[in-house]
């Protein structure tokens, strides 16, 4: 909880609370349906929630922003995001039920009311509803684009155009190769310091239609 702390400094009490109160809800949640292996749980804080949080780095979601989390799992990065941004709505989906129930459950607890936690697959997203689509290790870039492309909306309200977000690690040379000149990558070193994670980059791809 400390290191959500060290780069978050400006947590309202209720935020601390809300993050102070991941781990045993993860604790609880995950002997029961297996969402983070057991060697990651040790390490919430930074493997998963501050990892999330490096979206956080690329961009502060402004009251109101509409964003989707696809494939989410046990609910990251949206649950730290939600956490981080109250007043922006977040949507996570994961095609896998049980999944989503954890998520139900932490979002539940936390008392967090800008979350919506659905089984859905991101082929069947609605139409033009959101200016962010996020992920973490769901899938490549290019399916991942073609998945959600419809999904998000034609309204830019950010200084980064509406688009999608995923959080990669790797080479991803051949991966960004089609989306050269638009595509930018963040590397969370820039902003964290310790090396602890394994997918270490943000990817932007923006895909407006008025872009
Ligand atoms: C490796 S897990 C990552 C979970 C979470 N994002 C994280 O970083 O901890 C990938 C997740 O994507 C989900 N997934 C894969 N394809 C999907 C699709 N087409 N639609 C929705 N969810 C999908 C899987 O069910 C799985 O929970």
């Amino acid at each position: 909880m400390e290191i959500i702390l060290k780069y978050f400094p400006d947590l309202t009490e209720r935020q601390r609370e809300q993050f102070a109160q991941l781990e045993e809800l993860y604790r609880v949640w995950n002997a029961q349906i297996n969402v983070i292996s057991r060697k990651d749980i040790d390490a919430l804080y930074e493997r998963h929630v501050l990892h999330s949080l490096g979206i956080a780095k690329v961009i502060q979601f402004r009251p109101g922003t509409t964003i989707l989390d696809v494939g989410t799992g046990g609910g990251f990065p949206g649950i730290p995001l939600a956490i981080l941004f109250p007043q922006a709505h977040f949507h996570l989906i994961d095609s896998i039920g049980k999944k989503i129930k954890v998520v139900q459950e932490v979002t539940d607890a936390l008392k967090l009311p800008n979350v919506v936690a659905e089984k859905a697959r991101a082929e069947y997203v609605e139409r033009a509803n959101y200016e962010f689509v996020l992920s973490r290790a769901v899938t490549r870039l290019a399916p991942f684009v073609d998945w959600v492309r419809h999904g998000i909306s034609p309204n830019s309200f950010h200084e980064l155009k509406n688009g999608v977000l995923c959080l990669k690690g790797g080479d991803l040379a051949d991966e960004i190769s089609e989306y050269k000149g638009r595509v930018k990558i963040f590397d969370l070193n820039d902003d964290f310091e310790e090396e602890f994670f394994e997918t270490k980059k943000v990817v932007y791809v923006p895909l407006s239609t008025k872009n």
